[in-house]
């Protein structure tokens, strides 16, 4: 078998979201495909993707993601556009990812994962520990809001979005006295500094897939296949086997303060996993551990168990 290397007249389109964050991921991708093959970065082709999600998102900047279209609302234009064969790969952050593809569409590629944990940021204070009683956190992330208000019951926290600038802006304004970030996307932007400090995920479990790296092709398209092979993380697919496997099973959306991480020792994944109130009044955790291989059943079992735990009632704001 010959695998047809693109090249400068006929590159391999890379389809992204144009914000700094996307565009470093799809350079990212390009460069470990470039340095893969031994080609030069000129026989990829990054193709910006203007999505109406970008274009709502920045029209209604104080409003909850959810009540403009939540998850997918990203990636759904630009797996259209790679339907209709405009582009041949697309670079999203897993975190974002639904947990199911659209038909034609395979996502078998991911990189190599960076931080998982989230960044506390702030202007006046060090590290979440110290943060007084009463304190504003800006956040909307119903994930990073719920866990807060669980533990600490006695802080405000208030809608808080936009680029990372944007933040800082607003911290300098006093609309709050912090906020938080994931390491990785802060790390990728090479703006690791803004970070006062990374919170242990014992303190902040983090949200499933965060800090990795998925590259969707179609699913009849071997050429992309063959190369995507070559950039492809193991440990980082065995991982994200067992936290999205448990994402589906909690029939995990943006709505659900939901968190899972997945970690290899050894032969072993260690999957912790968290769902919580959006106030915060309760959660419900679980910490368990088995072979790598059996990641997917255990995040679904884990799941299924802890929907039990819960009963109809803890859903009821959905
Ligand atoms: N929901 C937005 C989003 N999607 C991925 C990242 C960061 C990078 C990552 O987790 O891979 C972010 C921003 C953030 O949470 O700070």
């Amino acid at each position: 078998m010959t695998l047809t290397l693109p090249t400068p007249a006929s590159p391999l389109k890379i389809g992204t979201r144009g914000s700094p964050l996307a565009l470093a991921q799809a350079h990212e991708t390009r460069s470990r495909l470039a340095s893969a093959f031994d080609l030069p970065e000129e026989a990829f082709e990054i193709v910006v993707i203007k999505t109406t999600g970008d274009n709502r998102a920045l029209i209604a900047a104080d409003k909850p993601l959810k009540e403009i279209g939540g998850k997918g609302l990203f990636t759904k234009e630009i797996e259209e556009v790679m339907i209709s064969g405009a582009i041949d790969i697309a670079v999203h952050s897993m975190k974002d990812m639904p947990v199911a593809q659209p038909a034609g569409l395979c996502l078998d590629c991911y990189l190599p994962r960076e931080d998982v944990r989230d960044a506390f940021v702030s202007l006046k204070y060090k590290t979440l520990q110290d943060l007084p009683e009463g304190a504003l956190l800006g956040s909307s992330s119903l994930r990073r809001r719920a866990q807060l208000l669980h533990r600490f019951p006695h802080l405000n926290v208030a809608e808080f979005r936009g680029n990372v600038q944007t933040r800082m802006q607003k911290l300098e304004d006093g609309v709050a006295d912090a906020t938080f970030l994931a390491m990785a996307g802060l790390n990728r932007l090479g703006m690791a500094d803004v970070a006062r400090s990374a919170i242990d995920p014992d303190d902040m479990l983090p949200a499933v897939a965060q800090g990795a790296i998925g590259i969707e092709r179609r699913s009849d398209d071997s050429r992309a296949g063959d190369m995507l092979a070559a950039i492809h993380d193991g440990e980082t697919a065995q991982r994200l086997a067992a936290e999205r496997a448990f994402l589906a099973a909690l029939d995990g959306s943006c709505e659900t303060p939901i968190a899972g991480l997945a970690e290899l020792s050894g032969g072993t994944l260690r999957l912790r996993g968290e769902v919580l109130r959006p106030d915060g009044s309760e959660v419900i955790a679980e910490d368990r551990s088995c072979a790598i291989e059996d990641g997917a059943e255990l995040g679904r079992q884990m799941a299924k168990d802890m929907l039990a735990k819960a009963g109809p009632d803890f859903f009821s704001w959905r």
